[in-house]
């Protein structure tokens, strides 16, 4: 498979690993969060997420997902603590979704599916770059938030009123002071475990911290998500939908909570 990896049946999931072999390695992510089989670890300390409105650069259709980019030149918006060590900057956050209500997560939870998961996506500033970092065993965090169907979240109109000017592949406008700290949710409890990329090149450079509690998200406000598109203007509209890599071998791996 040349390197237009996707989520259709011809360039997909199941695909991946013919262009990138290690989509079959021992840190693969998205995985089950069993709450039962995690153990609780007294030694992880609370997430420290600081993040400062000013360092929001613009909002993208990349063709695989929405994501909001932010300036990384300065410790303005970071994650500490949690089960990192050092500081990590944010980088950018992006969303997986479904064609449905009843699916769109990466991770699940005992095998439930939620209609989109969040990822804050941040890099270990003891390398000099998102894309050296990208590349270390320890060099990205990335925070997962679900998205559960229920009441609209106010939190989430800004970012779905600039969908219109970024509906096809390779669009984007700027999106400035949005403050990514509105989408957390109230508790910041969480799973960590090591992982990867959940998207080519699938690399296994993630700390992943995963938020017990969801946010809320309504049909309709879900419903604007699927209103995008993978496909670029001028070619054959293809949904943007189903946008998630679906559950990975465990392979023995340990997965901690912060809370009991
Ligand atoms: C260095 O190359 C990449 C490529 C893709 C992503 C995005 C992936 S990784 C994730 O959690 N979700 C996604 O869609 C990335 O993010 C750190 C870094
Ligand atoms: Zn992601």
């Amino acid at each position: 498979m040349s390197h237009s990896w996707g989520y259709a049946p011809t360039n997909g999931p199941d695909k991946w690993g013919d262009s990138f072999p290690i989509a079959n390695g021992a840190r693969q992510s998205p995985i089950d969060i069993q709450p039962a089989a995690a153990s609780y670890d007294a030694g992880l300390k609370p997430l420290c997420l600081q993040y400062d409105a000013s360092t929001c650069l613009e909002i993208l259709n990349n063709g695989h997902s929405i994501q909001v980019t932010f300036l990384d030149d300065s410790d303005k918006s970071t994650l500490t603590n949690g089960p990192i060590s050092g500081v990590y900057r944010l980088k950018q956050f992006h969303f997986h979704w479904g064609g449905a209500d009843d699916r769109g997560s990466e991770h699940t939870v005992d095998g439930t599916k939620y209609a989109s998961e969040l990822h804050l996506v941040h890099w270990n500033t003891k390398y000099p770059s998102f894309g050296e970092a990208a590349s270390k065993p320890d060099g990205l965090a990335v925070v997962g938030v679900f998205l559960k169907i229920g009441d609209a979240n106010p939190n989430l109109q800004k970012l779905l009123d600039a969908f219109d000017g970024i509906k096809t592949k390779g669009t984007q406008t700027s999106f400035a002071d949005f403050d990514p700290a509105t989408l957390l949710p109230g508790s910041l409890d969480y799973w960590t475990y090591d992982g990867s990329l959940t998207t080519p090149p699938l690399l296994e450079s993630v700390t992943w911290i995963v938020c017990k509690e969801p946010i809320s998200v309504s049909s309709d406000q879900m419903a604007k998500f699927r209103s995008l598109l993978f496909s670029a203007q001028g070619e054959a509209e293809c949904c943007m939908v189903d946008n998630y890599r679906p559950p990975q071998p465990l392979k023995g791996r340990l997965v901690r909570a912060s809370f009991k």
